[in-house]
């Protein structure tokens, strides 16, 4: 890809989940002998200008990452005792982005490939101007945490953050979104449980 194509996203990658199914941690389980952060992190950075990690848990991740990462502390929901979701992390990144499109990914996709996001890259130019995201679709709705933004959906973000919303799925039912064609589906693998891991080693 040409520069002037890696200048014009800014990646997210969202790590503040509390890896319940997994039972620990899953932004830093190994996987070839990389932390998933890392994995995703190092992706991102082939595709993207600048890359943010959103997390309550910079002092976690920090070692396992560039010394040049850009760690966003997420605020903390201290009477749950935990962040308040991803849709809250993803809109203070947002609030920084300078780009028109971002891409924004979760810390457990273990088979991204740097290809399959430099072509999905090429499909930008041709979004629609009234679709807010370029997206994976699945039967049950969208793959909200692999794909792409536009920037200019802040506001559209905070309004429904301020109804009360907190859901990927009913927000981004309320616009238009376009269809990520997938040809590799296995990039989109999720890491989420034991079993998934298991399933990655084998
Ligand atoms: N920044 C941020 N990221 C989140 C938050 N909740 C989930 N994520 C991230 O969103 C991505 C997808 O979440 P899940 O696969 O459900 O991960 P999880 O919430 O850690 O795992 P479970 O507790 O098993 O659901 C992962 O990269 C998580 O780290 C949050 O509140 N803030
Ligand atoms: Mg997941």
């Amino acid at each position: 890809m040409n520069i002037s194509q890696a200048e014009s996203v800014t990646a997210i990658v969202l790590a503040g989940g509390q890896s319940s199914r997994m039972g620990r941690d899953k932004a830093l389980i190994s996987v070839n002998n990389m932390p998933l952060i890392r994995q995703v992190y190092e992706v991102a950075q082939e595709c993207a200008s600048v890359v943010y990690v959103v997390t309550p848990w910079i002092e976690r991740y920090q070692d396992v990452l560039p010394s040049n990462c850009q760690l966003i502390r997420e605020v903390y929901d201290l009477e749950a005792g935990k962040p308040h979701g991803p849709l809250i992390g993803f809109r203070q990144a947002l609030e920084l982005v300078q780009t028109d499109w971002v891409l924004l990914l979760a810390c457990d996709l273990p088979n991204l490939k740097v290809e399959v996001l430099q072509s999905w890259l090429q499909q930008l130019p041709e979004v629609p101007e009234d679709a807010i995201a370029l997206l994976p679709r699945h039967p049950k709705g969208w793959e909200p945490l692999c794909g792409f933004y536009r920037r200019c959906c802040l506001p559209l973000l905070s309004e429904y953050i301020n109804r009360g919303g907190r859901s990927f799925q009913h927000w981004l039912a309320e616009h238009s979104v376009q269809k990520l064609p997938v040809t590799q589906p296995e990039v989109l693998f999720n890491c989420n449980t034991p079993a998934d891991l298991e399933a990655l080693e084998n």
